[in-house]
């Protein structure tokens, strides 16, 4: 048996199986967060343990201290974090580069200072632009920290770089059960649909649905259309976030993919047809097209026995349906 094989023997299973174990999912009320604990609640998890951003600030050593000395969760999930598209990355670096590295080193510290090693497991939610700009594609495991990042990203990416290590270095010095898993590009219900500061899917559906509904001509659409971008559903990101915390307790971080890859251009033709605009795109050259192309190799995850399960169009339609249910008047 392998070392990797060996690690996790020890921890397959463990994690279904323990359904009333207090679980703390930090973000709750983020597009991830909140994929993970409907995820946790329809598989019959008790007491998932949950705190607003106004009830506790995870930027604040102290407080998280205090916190996980009073609760002691048995598991710990990390979807807290400052998070953007290319514009708020590339407007607001300093935040992007010290919250989460606040948020995650409080969390991950905290977790390992809990007496009596209360904390099974924690698992941290990286994300693919850890990645060189011009890494082999797909993307392998292997790829971290073999070339230059993508500029529009790189104080996030350091950030989210400095999370593995710290969850690696956690395991090696202390034997905390830290994981991390690097998802693709997000989408789904609870996202952030903010015209400037949001992703493009997010962004996307909102200009489009408002330029329906007030009979307007076109949409602008940013960059030159030719960037290649790999999306996945936050229900599927939930499913293999659970699957690792139960099957996975290995060193290296986990890359969690659809395998499937757009262009911006297609993504766009996609959404005006999901949205039902009649009018023209238009593209505007002034903003960035950030990285060329993001495709995660997942087979890693994949020989473990996961894969995504929700097409696209699909996974669009049902987040343009809770757009509009949910936020169009807000
Ligand atoms: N969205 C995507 O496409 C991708 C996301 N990921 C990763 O998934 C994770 C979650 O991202 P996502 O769900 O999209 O982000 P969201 O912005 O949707 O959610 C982040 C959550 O963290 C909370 N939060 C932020 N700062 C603090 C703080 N100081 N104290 C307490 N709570 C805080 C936010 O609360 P509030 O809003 O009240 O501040 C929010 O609920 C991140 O680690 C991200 O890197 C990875 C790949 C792609
Ligand atoms: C998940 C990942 O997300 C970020 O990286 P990104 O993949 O470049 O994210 P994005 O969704 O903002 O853009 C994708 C593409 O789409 C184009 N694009 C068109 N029109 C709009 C638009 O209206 N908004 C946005 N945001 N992009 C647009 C845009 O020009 C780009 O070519 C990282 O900062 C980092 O946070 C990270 O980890």
């Amino acid at each position: 048996m392998g070392k990797l094989e060996s690690e996790n023997a020890e921890a397959i299973g463990s994690f279904l199986s323990d359904t009333s174990a207090k679980v703390f999912v930090a973000g709750h009320r983020g597009l991830v967060g909140s994929a993970i604990h409907r995820k946790l609640v329809a598989l019959g998890f008790t007491n998932v343990l949950v705190r607003t951003h106004a009830e506790l600030d995870l930027t604040r050593q102290a407080d998280v201290e205090a916190f996980f000395a009073a609760e002691r969760p048995r598991y710990v999930i990390v979807a807290a974090a400052k998070v953007g598209g290319i514009h708020a990355n590339s407007t607001y670096p300093a935040d992007f580069i010290a919250v989460n590295l606040q948020i995650q080193t409080n969390i991950i510290d905290a977790a390992l200072r809990c007496a009596g090693g209360a904390v099974r497991k924690l698992l941290f939610l990286g994300s693919s632009c850890i990645y060189p700009k011009l890494a082999p594609q797909p993307i392998p495991e292997s790829a971290l920290l073999s070339g230059p990042l993508e500029p529009t990203n790189e104080w996030y990416a350091v950030a989210k770089i400095a999370g593995i290590k710290m969850c690696q270095a956690y395991r090696i010095q202390h034997g905390l059960d830290a994981i991390s898993a690097m998802p693709t590009n997000l989408y789904g219900p609870h996202d952030n649909f903010h015209p400037e500061n949001s992703h493009v899917l997010p962004a996307l559906i909102r200009r489009f649905h408002k330029a329906k509904v007030s009979c307007a001509n076109e949409v602008v659409v940013w960059g030159t259309g030719s960037p290649l971008r790999e999306f996945l559903h936050v229900d599927d990101l939930a499913d293999a976030v659970v699957f690792l915390m139960d099957r996975y307790s290995g060193l290296e971080h986990v890359n969690v993919g659809s395998g499937k890859e757009v262009t911006i251009k297609e993504l766009a033709e996609m959404v005006k047809e999901v949205v039902g605009f009649e009018g023209e795109l238009v593209w505007d050259n002034t903003k960035p097209d950030g990285t060329p192309r993001k495709l995660m190799d997942s087979s890693m995850l994949a020989g473990m026995g996961w894969e995504a399960k929700i097409p696209l169009r699909e996974g669009l339609a049902d987040t343009y349906k809770w757009y509009v249910e949910n936020v169009v008047d807000q």
